[in-house]
């Protein structure tokens, strides 16, 4: 049996979570801690893998702070910068076993979301022009989603390795109407009552548009991800951060 112990237990994500370890056969649920639980409870021994939904602005102290406790996490929180993630290889090599420490973040565990980016970067250097649309429910408090940031980048280093040109664009006066611009590519957040977690990326062309779609209508959809997760890291998964789900699928 796997280990798994959870942080932000109580939350949206982190009770699904719960509620998916217990319910898996090869996992049980050691500890469920939540804000102002002391985490120095989670070791090596009464855990393999901890499992991370907390909220951006804590996500980074936790994670250090598990792989200076020496337990494996992974890690679904959004919000990760290339300086944060600098940080947490540089905790992992300074940590307690810097040649078997492990820790995955995924900035989605849904497959959907995960093969709508792929597909995403495949399409990129076929179209001229390229914008992200994410659609989420009101009680979010990250915009944009850390899955449209990560599709936005992965757009822009296609385009970047096709040697292609800036997306077109005459704007002249913007008052926020053009979204965030993230390596180029604007990404538009909606935030409305009934949606979950949805993201539409748009490619255009002279007389054609190709629109790759992926809709999460319930958390459920994202713990086979984080189930696959736990059970990778607890197996064969590279040692030090992996990034991204398409990283333990068959792509
Ligand atoms: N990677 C993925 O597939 C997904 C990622 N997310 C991300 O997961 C994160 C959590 O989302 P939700 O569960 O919807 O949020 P939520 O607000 O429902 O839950 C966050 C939980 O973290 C707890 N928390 C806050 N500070 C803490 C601390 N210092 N230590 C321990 N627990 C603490 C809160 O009390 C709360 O229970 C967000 O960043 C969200 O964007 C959400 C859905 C899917
Ligand atoms: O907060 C959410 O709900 C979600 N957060 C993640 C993100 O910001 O990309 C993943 C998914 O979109 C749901």
């Amino acid at each position: 049996m796997i280990k798994v112990s959870v942080v932000g237990a109580k939350g949206r994500m982190g009770s699904h979570v719960v509620e998916a370890v217990n319910n898996a056969q090869d996992t049980e649920l050691a500890l469920a801690l939540d804000a102002g639980d002391d985490l120095t409870q989670i070791t090596p021994e009464n855990t393999d893998v901890v499992v991370e939904f907390t909220v951006p602005s804590v996500s980074l102290n936790n994670v250090l702070a598990l792989i200076g406790q020496g337990v494996d996490v992974v890690v679904g929180t959004t919000g990760w910068t290339d300086e944060k993630l600098a940080q947490v290889k540089e905790a992992i090599a300074q940590g307690p076993k810097p040649s078997t420490q492990k820790v995955f973040i995924a900035p989605n565990f849904a497959i959907s979301a995960v093969l709508a980016d792929y597909f995403a970067t495949k399409a990129a250097k076929y179209f001229e022009s390229a914008e992200v649309i994410e659609l989420h429910h009101p009680t979010k408090v990250d915009a944009p989603s850390g899955t449209a940031i990560h599709t936005a980048r992965g757009i822009a280093e296609a385009r970047k390795a096709a040697g292609m040109a800036p997306v077109p664009d005459a704007t002249e006066t913007d008052g926020g109407s053009r979204g965030q611009v993230i390596d180029g590519i604007h990404v538009h957040a909606v935030r409305l009552r009934g949606l979950n977690a949805h993201e539409e990326v748009l490619f255009g062309n002279a007389g054609e548009q190709l629109t790759i779609r992926a809709d999460s209508f319930d958390r459920t959809s994202f713990m086979p991800g984080v189930l696959l997760a736990v059970r990778k890291l607890a197996g064969d998964a590279p040692t030090g951060l992996t990034v991204g789900l398409d990283q333990f699928l068959d792509l």
